[in-house]
């Protein structure tokens, strides 16, 4: 049975920063604080899932998840996170789907550890690797400031074994942005740059209008990108559904829309999109996601996960509903490859065709360095 429920707090380094949007940019290499979730049974079994404190206070562990974990058998994961969830209506906006998603990924390399499995096996088993695609951070003012710096990276992309790659262009607070202009100019230099075989996917972050997005969309069609992503705010469905009727491109999502899997099918009945989109991340974890997976095949739809880690490997290896990996943020002046000093490894390093072995390790894929996080555990 489930005994304890912890959030540890640990020092360990970092080599980026996020900006006062919540984009992610290099920085120099610094000290920061994680955190991760643990949840242990009575055999001494933990499973495991990095969170951001902030976002998994310690309100929610004493009146939401406590309450329903302790005591409980971890293999009931599916009673376990319907409890849950339905926490999330009293909580009153105070449960977040992200917060829920932490809890959700803890219990499957709980019960993958326990198994001695990799819970992508444990969840189905569909593939054993997986075509992965750069994700680029957004733009700034150093490395990727320029059209020309996007395609000089796209080449280097390209060398070392992508096939696709998604940009996120600029944002706010980056001088002049958006722009819909400049937004056409980058991934008209990228396609120049890598030619026509490369899959080639925009991210614009939710910044424009309907008539902006629809510019946008039909200057992404010349350019033959493979899909269209996030142009606008996703809360407003019916201007995905007017967006998607009027353009060729594939327009996926949504990404950050609350609502799981329940979400996700009003989008596809309202039309609102080509692809689907969901992470264990952002979306309630693995449990939602996989339902959205098998959501999207009903009809005949691609879903495509948000995000990278070993809870996105775990959704991609158990279903063959999404066709890429998001393997990023990636930038000219960031070392992807680098091992935090708390893990002993990453989980999805890039072979040279381009995609990642799915992890072998029992649990959803993370490779903690305990000792390191034994030494520097600050509570
Ligand atoms: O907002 C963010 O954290 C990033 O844009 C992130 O979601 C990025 O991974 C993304 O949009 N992927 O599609
Ligand atoms: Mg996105």
């Amino acid at each position: 049975m489930i005994e304890r429920v912890e959030v540890r707090t640990f020092k360990t380094t970092a080599a980026t920063s996020v900006d006062a949007e919540g984009h992610r940019h290099p920085a120099p290499e610094h000290e920061v604080v994680e955190a991760l979730l643990e949840i242990t049974d009575t055999d001494g079994v933990t499973g495991y899932c990095q969170v951001q404190p902030d976002q998994l206070r310690p309100a929610v562990l004493d009146k939401h998840v406590r309450p329903v974990l302790l005591g409980q058998d971890p293999w009931d994961r599916e009673r376990l996170w319907r409890l849950l969830g339905r926490r999330q209506r009293g909580a009153h906006g105070g449960f977040t789907d992200r917060a829920l998603g932490f809890v959700d990924q803890a219990l499957w390399d709980l019960v993958a550890r326990r198994a001695g499995l990799p819970a992508w096996k444990l969840a189905g088993g569909a593939r054993d690797r997986i075509p992965a695609y750069a994700s680029t951070m957004c733009g700034d003012t150093d490395g990727l400031a320029t059209p020309g710096d996007y395609a000089d990276f796209a080449k280097h992309l390209v060398s070392v074994g992508y096939r696709a790659i998604k940009l996120h262009t600029w944002m706010p607070p980056v001088p002049g942005a958006p722009s819909v202009p400049r937004d056409v100019e980058a991934c008209q230099a990228v396609r120049d740059a890598v030619g026509p075989d490369v899959a080639l996917m925009l991210d614009a972050s939710h910044w424009y209008s309907r008539t902006e997005a629809l510019r946008l969309g039909r200057a992404l069609q010349e350019l033959d990108f493979y899909w269209f992503e996030e142009p606008m705010e996703e809360a407003s469905i019916s201007s995905y559904r007017w967006l998607s009727e009027q353009l060729e491109i594939p327009v996926i999502g949504p990404e950050v829309a609350w609502g799981k899997h329940l979400t996700r099918a009003e989008w596809i009945t309202a039309g609102a999109c080509d692809i689907l989109r969901a992470g264990p991340a952002g979306s309630g974890g693995i449990t939602p996601v996989l339902k959205t997976v098998h959501l999207a095949e009903s009809f005949n739809m691609d879903c495509e996960v948000h995000g990278n880690g070993a809870g996105s490997l775990t959704v991609l290896g158990a279903t063959d509903a999404g066709r890429w990996y998001e393997r990023g943020l990636l930038h000219p002046h960031v070392d992807f490859d680098r091992v935090p000093p708390h893990r002993n490894s990453i989980a999805d390093p890039l072979d040279e065709n381009g995609e990642v072995v799915l992890p072998l390790i029992p649990g959803i894929g993370d490779d903690w360095n305990f000792e390191h996080i034994g030494v520097h555990t600050l509570e």
